[in-house]
């Protein structure tokens, strides 16, 4: 099944400073890709590429130009009803800036039952909370405590454990392992395809680092200046890429790692 379908999509920025006092820059332009039931597509790409104005638009940040996303076959509408919104779940990149500073993470996982009871778990808050983290593989205790006193990993998991206490059937993450180390980010990694399996979840998974992506995709999309260049399987777009910008993306991916910068 088809969870997301994206078709024509378009969206444009006014040019701020422009003596044109209409003038406008596209930063996606015709954009059409879909994401599978169970399945992880990466939309990669150099900065400025479109990749998180795709990603805005699909969780209903962004308001696209033009273009059409179906969501599980029904139009996603530009305002979005609660449950959609708790359907289409985002992790950011950089985790210790989404998440409220003030709140202790317990407090953090059970906003998000706050906003959509239909979700909220039956039983004791405190079990709920403790069964929500040790899911994204944390100690209960982390519960007691803020965001600042947790690592940069940890934080990330904290994201995804509010995320998936709303149970989404598709979860975008935007560079959501980018701002980790190395180590820590194979294991956000290897818990995000775990996830996939244990909970049947959708992702579109946006990232500038090809290596990261390789791990983790079943299908890649391509983005070039507001365009998709290329889109495929994984397997099939890393090892025979059929547009130049693509082999010229993972030459230079593969050059960083062997100066043993990724
Ligand atoms: N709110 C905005 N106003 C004006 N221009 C914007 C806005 N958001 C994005 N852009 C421009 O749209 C283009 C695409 O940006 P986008 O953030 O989607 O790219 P990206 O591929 O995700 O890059 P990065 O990885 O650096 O975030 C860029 O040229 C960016 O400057």
């Amino acid at each position: 099944m088809t969870v997301l379908a994206v078709e024509g999509l378009r969206v444009t920025f006014p040019v701020r400073g422009s003596l044109l006092r209409r003038s406008r820059f596209t930063a996606v332009e015709d954009a059409a890709f879909t994401v599978g039931e169970n399945e992880i597509v990466a939309v990669v790409g150099e900065s400025g590429s479109g990749k998180t104005t795709i990603a805005r638009c699909v969780v209903g940040l962004r308001r696209p130009d033009a273009g059409v996303m179906t969501f599980e076959g029904a139009p996603l509408p530009a305002r979005r009803p609660p449950e959609l919104k708790r359907a289409i779940q985002m992790v950011f990149q950089d985790p210790r800036s989404s998440l409220n500073p003030h709140m202790r993470v317990g407090a953090i996982i059970e906003e998000a039952w706050l906003t959509h009871p239909s979700v909220a778990p039956p039983g004791p808050r405190a079990d709920a909370v403790e069964a929500a983290l040790a899911g994204v593989g944390l100690d209960g205790e982390a519960a007691a405590r803020y965001p600042a006193q947790l690592s940069g990993g940890q934080c990330q998991r904290v994201s995804l454990a509010r995320a998936l206490a709303l149970s989404p059937r598709l979860l975008v993450c935007d560079e959501a392992v980018s701002a980790l180390d190395v180590s820590v980010q194979s294991q956000v990694l290897r818990l995000l395809v775990e996830l996939r399996a244990t909970r049947r979840l959708s992702m579109l998974f946006i990232s500038h680092d090809l290596g990261v992506v390789h791990q983790i995709a079943d299908r890649v999309v391509v983005m070039r200046a507001g365009r998709i260049v290329e889109q495929g399987p994984a397997d099939t777009v890393f090892a025979d890429p059929r547009h130049e910008y693509t082999r010229a993306l993972l030459d230079a991916a593969l050059e960083l790692n062997d100066i043993g910068m990724t």
